[in-house]
């Protein structure tokens, strides 16, 4: 801001006015992933936006991923983990891993952060509360020899099944800034592994938030030519995915898009989240970013 003089930094904050008034008083859920986490100063300025939504009357809720610190510790430990269908299998040593970094060191760096920044930001996971409940996933694929749909087991990892507001509720109307990990409880009480688009997409569906916005670390939806699709309709987007366009953790993302507008979500976006201030230009400014999906 330095080389900025005071007026047009007046004219700036004006500009922005009538973005601010459009989303006063409303939820906003940011999805952060762990690739879009980046080094210290970006992820600083990322909780300081955040700040700045909730200084300005907006509702932010944080919902984080954190794919890669988790490989990264399940390295250090030696055990091995592989994906099927976007999704990490986890068996009962990983999920003690995933949850030890989700709800433990990712949760508690974007709380401080925040908190730095001089927010008020309460660290939860999606057990908290009875917060989200969820039931083991099943998915198909096609296996490779025999070329015959077959079932995966994914392990301890599941889908929402039901997300109860009344933690969620409270903290937002003290102005508290909830910054989820995603994790939930079976009904049977055992801790299950949520891909964190999936999870930040049933929060956003329940708080019939206002925007939900996916940060990632790619500018958005890319096609076959590595260009940026400013905007995707939900048609489009499944053939995207059909034909291969879309493929690995892109797959949950737009799945997650669509059912969030499915929920009465009125807007979803994916942007690059390593990109400085993505929220503000995203939410503040005229100029969209990254991929627009809409019905
Ligand atoms: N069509 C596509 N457009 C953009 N990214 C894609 C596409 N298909 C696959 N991807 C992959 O999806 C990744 C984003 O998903 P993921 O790694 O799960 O991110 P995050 O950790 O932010 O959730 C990109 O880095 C890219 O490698
Ligand atoms: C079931 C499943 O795959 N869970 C994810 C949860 C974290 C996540 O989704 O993190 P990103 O948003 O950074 O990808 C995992 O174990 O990696």
């Amino acid at each position: 801001m330095t080389d900025i003089s005071p007026l047009d930094q007046a004219r700036i904050l004006s500009e922005a006015l009538p973005h601010m008034q459009q989303y006063d008083e409303e939820t906003i859920v940011i999805k952060y992933g762990g690739h879009a986490m980046g080094d210290e100063e970006t992820a600083k300025n990322f909780a300081r936006d955040i700040v700045l939504l909730e200084q300005t009357a907006i509702n932010p809720v944080v919902v984080h991923g954190g794919g890669p610190q988790i490989a990264t510790m399940l390295k250090r430990l030696g055990i091995v983990s592989e994906f099927a269908a976007g999704l990490r299998i986890t068996d009962a040593a990983t999920i003690e891993i995933v949850e030890m970094v989700l709800a433990g060191s990712v949760n508690k760096q974007i709380v401080g952060y925040i908190n730095e920044a001089g927010g008020k930001a309460v660290g939860l996971s999606g057990k908290d509360g009875n917060m989200v409940k969820a039931s083991k996933t099943t998915r198909t694929i096609i296996d490779p020899d025999s070329n015959i749909e077959k079932a995966i087991d994914l392990g301890f990892v599941g889908d929402p099944e039901k997300v109860d507001l009344t933690l969620l509720n409270q903290l937002i109307g003290y102005e508290l800034i909830p910054v989820l990990a995603p994790l939930a409880t079976s009904k049977e009480g055992q801790t299950l592994n949520i891909n964190a688009d999936t999870f930040a997409g049933a929060v956003a569906g329940a708080l019939k938030a206002k925007r939900l916005l996916l940060l990632t670390d790619v500018p958005g939806v890319l096609d076959k030519s590595k260009k940026l699709i400013p905007q995707l309709s939900v048609k489009d987007a499944r053939k995207l995915i059909a034909d291969g366009t879309i493929s690995g953790g892109m797959i949950p993302k737009v799945e997650t898009c669509i059912y969030a507008l499915e929920q009465g979500v009125e807007g979803v976006v994916i942007i690059d989240g390593k990109m400085q201030h993505a929220v503000l230009l995203e939410l503040f400014t005229n100029q969209g970013t990254g991929t627009l999906i809409h019905k």
